[in-house]
């Protein structure tokens, strides 16, 4: 049966939102949300559908957005190990039903090209719906023009870096014009904020000493050139008159910056991830080389940093969760890195996890049920111009739903993951709570706990641009 014609109702669950929480059932029409009512009501009774799923004693929640994902990623060499057929499908696994992916502009080459190039790789294979920021990592004038197109036709939104010189970097000439353009179009313009140059001087200087193994990459990326290229981009962004986005924020002193910023009343908003909120530099510390597995940019932090992280998630001056899920098998990929830290992929896979990571830290009491949707479903929802379709359970809203058992006890591990990747960064951790079921504008994609998708369903998102500006 197709989605036009299926009616589904969902019974008896708490709906929980970024904003409610109530005992409801949920109307399913067409593959969007059609009505609620509260659960024993005649107006409840009187939903009628060709397919019943029974949320009694679980929650309904909206289906998770992860604006932060690279499938297919070229990095140092490799390609992130999960195609968009095998990472929808993590993410579905994992109660993800949009992510947003970075295409990225090779030097030399248009943003057209990255763009076709990624929409290429994702058409057709998808098992969750998806759509694009772009990697700016060549602005002259030609690009600057291909950014107000971008915008109209729905990607809208641009990632630059202050990391990786030779690849993917930005002087800051490079990064105002870019925010000044984006000021222009309405594009929200993401940062990578760390300040590479210095960074790779020191990692020679490491080098050098014979300082090898996978915990120097985490302390030559030091804490304060976090914290430097975060001001600095919030300036240039002052500058330019622009709002900006800062990603994958991992210090102290960076959070700091951000609030900072945002009392002084700029349109700044930044973005942590799972990995520095649970894991840490004892993880990149690992003996044997096991260490590897934990090298992403920014890198693991000693733990002290993750107390301003949930307190900034808490205040809102971090307002998005998302994963940067790139995933690098142990063998074969991170093994690159084995006599240079430096050589070693960065990225961690995630994209499964999120939504049980935070509802772990509901659990820990870190965050509170509904702000757990806020950071993973509504804010990246808003932040990327979703919000209304994707992000909450609403009338209208594509039925992108998750059941969610909140007693149910899981151990994360490669062995039971779905990610294309030889090992899990949080291998053995134990999540109260799983996903039971999730559906993709109506239709089953998991169904308790068995893969009903299909590559494919997911479709593409053109997006607006940030809501929270409007
Ligand atoms: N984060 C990371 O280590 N790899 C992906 C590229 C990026 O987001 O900088
Ligand atoms: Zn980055
Ligand atoms: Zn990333």
């Amino acid at each position: 049966m197709s989605s036009s014609s299926r009616r589904t109702v969902v019974r008896g669950g708490l709906v929980v939102t970024a904003s409610d929480e109530t005992c409801a059932d949920v109307l399913i029409e067409d593959g969007r949300i059609a009505a609620l009512a509260a659960s024993g009501t005649p107006a409840a009774e009187s939903f009628t559908a060709d397919h019943v799923l029974d949320a009694t004693g679980k929650y309904v929640v909206p289906g998770g957005v992860d604006a932060h994902t690279h499938m297919e990623m070229p990095f140092g060499g490799t390609y992130a190990s999960d195609t968009f057929e095998t990472g929808t499908r993590a993410a579905a696994w994992g109660g993800t039903t949009t992510i947003v992916d970075f295409a990225v502009q090779t030097r030399g080459g248009s943003l057209r090209e990255g763009l076709d190039a990624w929409h290429a790789k994702a058409e057709g294979v998808c098992a969750v719906d998806y759509g694009f920021h772009m990697i700016v990592s060549d602005v002259h004038e030609e690009t600057l023009k291909e950014m107000d197109l971008l915008v109209a036709e729905g990607v809208t939104s641009f990632k630059q870096f202050m990391a990786y010189p030779g690849v993917f970097y930005s002087d800051d000439g490079q990064i105002l014009r870019a925010m000044q353009r984006a000021a222009g179009n309405g594009g929200l313009i993401m940062m990578h904020a760390e300040n590479g140059i210095a960074i790779d001087v020191l990692v020679q200087q490491a080098l050098a000493r014979g300082e090898t193994a996978p915990r120097f990459h985490g302390e030559v990326r030091k804490a304060l050139l976090e914290a430097e290229a975060t001001h600095r981009a919030i300036r240039l962004a002052q500058v330019a008159g622009a709002p900006l986005y800062v990603v994958h924020v991992s210090v102290t002193e960076a959070v700091a910056e951000l609030a900072r910023a945002r009392d002084e009343g700029l349109p700044v908003f930044g973005e942590t991830c799972p990995q520095y909120l649970f894991l840490s530099t004892d993880h990149l510390a690992e003996p044997d080389f096991e260490g590897a597995k934990y090298v992403c940019s920014t890198p693991l932090r000693p733990r002290e940093h993750q107390a301003a992280l949930w307190r900034g998630l808490r205040t809102d001056d971090l307002q998005v969760v998302s994963t940067d899920h790139c995933p690098f098998c142990f063998t074969g990929q991170k093994e690159l890195g084995r006599d240079d830290f430096s050589k070693i992929p960065n990225g961690l896979p995630g994209v499964e996890h999120r939504m049980d990571l935070l509802h772990q830290a509901v659990v820990d009491g870190h965050i509170g049920r509904r702000r757990w949707i806020e950071l993973a479903c509504a804010a990246p929802a808003r932040m990327f111009g979703l919000y209304g379709r994707k992000g909450t359970i609403a009338p209208g809203a594509d039925a992108d739903l998750v059941i969610y058992d909140p007693h149910a006890e899981q151990v994360l591990s490669a062995a039971t993951h779905h990610m294309n990747v030889d090992y899990s960064a949080y291998e053995g951790k134990r999540i109260t709570g799983r996903v039971e079921t999730v559906l993709s504008r109506g239709e089953p994609v998991i169904t308790e706990r068995r893969y009903t998708g299909r590559p494919g369903h997911g479709v593409y998102l053109p997006r607006s641009t940030c809501q929270y500006l409007n």
